[in-house]
């Protein structure tokens, strides 16, 4: 049987690292090219884990190498070691449950299944780090994922963004299937089960949905903050997870506010939330941003100097996926100009970016906005995503709101939906009257540039026309 002989599988890792550094892992090393027959590459994974995280996040950048590398058309596929027993299909009705790990026919092909979140292998436990901003999120994920349906029922993690969530639920789906592959998982978005809910009552398939969400061992939604406002998705919402909490199965749920801070969500659903336990991940601080980077420069097998790290780390203190982009991007620098890591360097490739998300930043971020805003007014990010409208609430929203149009990039549209999908003539108005009052009212002039200067030393968007223009 035709292969790729060593020198260009070595080749092709060596394209990938070039052209595409962000997706390679150290674990590609263990990848193990098999066959090169009638066009099609085949290369053997060592978990299915991985094997279905590279067909679907990395197909493109392997087909591409194996391509300049043979200089033929070729097609790659991945595939799981032979030796690991497949299990068969749940017999159990219409629709079976898959793990995100191993997909599984329902009926052939169906959106339900389409909209499996893949999980990553590098979002493991052991990949995660720990510090006082995290222990109690992590704790309980890992005390889940040892016992699920006992430990701690619903688990609710909420944060800021990029703060670990999405990292610690994909961890406890990982640590079950790695204890009992067969279990069933189904981990999705909260968008994912939104569309799906209206999909399937639009086309009468209701069953299918409630066999499909009421049959799993453990449910994991990420995101379910967005369950905001939509009433008849709560209502199923509500039956689901109770059905699942009766028979003693896990839910694990993920959310940018406390149960209690999301807005318009049923009352029922809050106080279920709050059965198990509610833990929050807050942002790291410098001693955790260092672990992380040198985390994800293991991960990535790259030799990250300390004198870089510690760079980034000061410069970047909002959150890890900052972090992970500043590294990124310093990563990508160093390989397109094919120089090693330096301090140098590292300061030349985030001239321009650097700190999106720090006071000493010439970029600003929502975040930013917020923080300064929220702080200030002593209000919560929910309450300016909610209808709320007491002065105590809609001054800060328009504040943060005229801000936002003053400070960023996002466009009218993206603002409003942020701040609790208003549209865009609403936040004209707001930004309208926050600029008339600032005229009339030099206290608050001072108070509104004030909370502007806090947000971070740069002038308005330079690439954007003046504000009164842009409304
Ligand atoms: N404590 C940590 N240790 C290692 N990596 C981390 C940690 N916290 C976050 N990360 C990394 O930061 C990135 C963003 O994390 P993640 O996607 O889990 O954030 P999130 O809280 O779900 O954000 P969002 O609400 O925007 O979805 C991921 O690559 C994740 O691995």
């Amino acid at each position: 049987m035709a292969k790729l002989d060593n020198t260009q599988w070595r080749e092709m890792m060596t394209y990938l690292r070039k052209k595409h550094p962000s997706i390679c892992r150290q674990w590609f090393e263990d990848l193990t090219p098999i066959t090169l027959d009638s066009g099609l590459l085949q290369i053997q994974t060592t978990t299915p884990l991985q094997q279905n995280y590279l067909q679907k996040r990395c197909l493109d950048q392997f087909t591409e190498a194996a391509q300049a590398i043979t200089g033929n058309l070729v097609a790659v596929r991945f595939v799981d070691r032979p030796a690991t027993p497949k299990t068969p299909p749940a017999p159990t009705g219409p629709t079976t449950v898959n793990t995100g790990v191993r997909p599984v026919l329902q009926n052939g092909q169906t959106s339900l299944e389409a909209d499996q979140m893949v999980i990553s292998p590098d979002y493991s436990f052991e990949n995660f780090i720990t510090g006082p901003n995290n222990q109690l999120a992590y704790a309980a994920s890992v005390a889940v994922a040892n016992q699920p349906g006992t430990a701690y029922n619903p688990l609710f993690i909420h944060g800021g963004v990029g703060l670990g969530k999405t990292h610690l639920l994909q961890a406890i789906c990982q640590q079950i299937l790695s204890a009992n592959p067969d279990t069933n998982i189904l981990y999705v978005s909260c968008d994912a089960f939104m569309n799906q809910f209206l999909e399937c009552v639009q086309s009468g398939q209701m069953n299918e949905f409630r066999h499909r969400y009421r049959h799993v061992d453990v449910l994991v939604i990420d995101d379910i903050h967005f369950l905001a406002k939509r009433d008849r998705t709560q209502e199923e919402f509500f039956h689901t997870f109770n059905e699942l909490y009766q028979s003693n199965k896990q839910i694990v749920l993920s959310s940018d506010a406390a149960p209690s801070e999301i807005p318009d969500l049923e009352d029922r659903l809050v106080s279920r939330f709050q059965w198990g336990l509610v833990t929050q991940v807050t942002k790291p601080g410098f001693e955790t941003r260092v672990a992380i980077l040198k985390a994800k420069a293991r991960l990535r097998g790259i030799e990250l100097p300390e004198d870089v790290i510690n760079y980034i780390a000061s410069k970047i203190d909002s959150n890890a996926r900052e972090l992970e982009g500043a590294f990124t991007t310093v990563q990508g620098h160093a390989a397109l100009q094919d120089q090693p890591i330096t301090l140098k360097l590292a300061q030349t490739a985030l001239g321009d970016t650097l700190a999106a998300s720090g006071p000493k930043s010439n970029q600003v971020t929502l975040q930013n906005i917020i923080d300064v805003v929220t702080e200030f007014y002593n209000v919560r990010l929910s309450d300016l995503q909610s209808r709320r409208r007491h002065k105590s609430v809609t001054e800060p929203r328009q504040v943060c709101m005229f801000l936002a149009r003053k400070r960023t990039r996002f466009s009218l549209e993206e603002i409003g939906g942020y701040f609790g999908g208003r549209d865009h003539t609403t936040v004209m108005h707001s930004i309208r009257t926050i600029d008339d009052r600032m005229k009339k009212d030099e206290n608050f002039g001072i108070q509104v540039n004030q909370l502007d200067a806090q947000i971070g030393n740069a002038p308005a968007h330079p690439t954007t026309p003046p504000l009164a223009e842009r409304v």
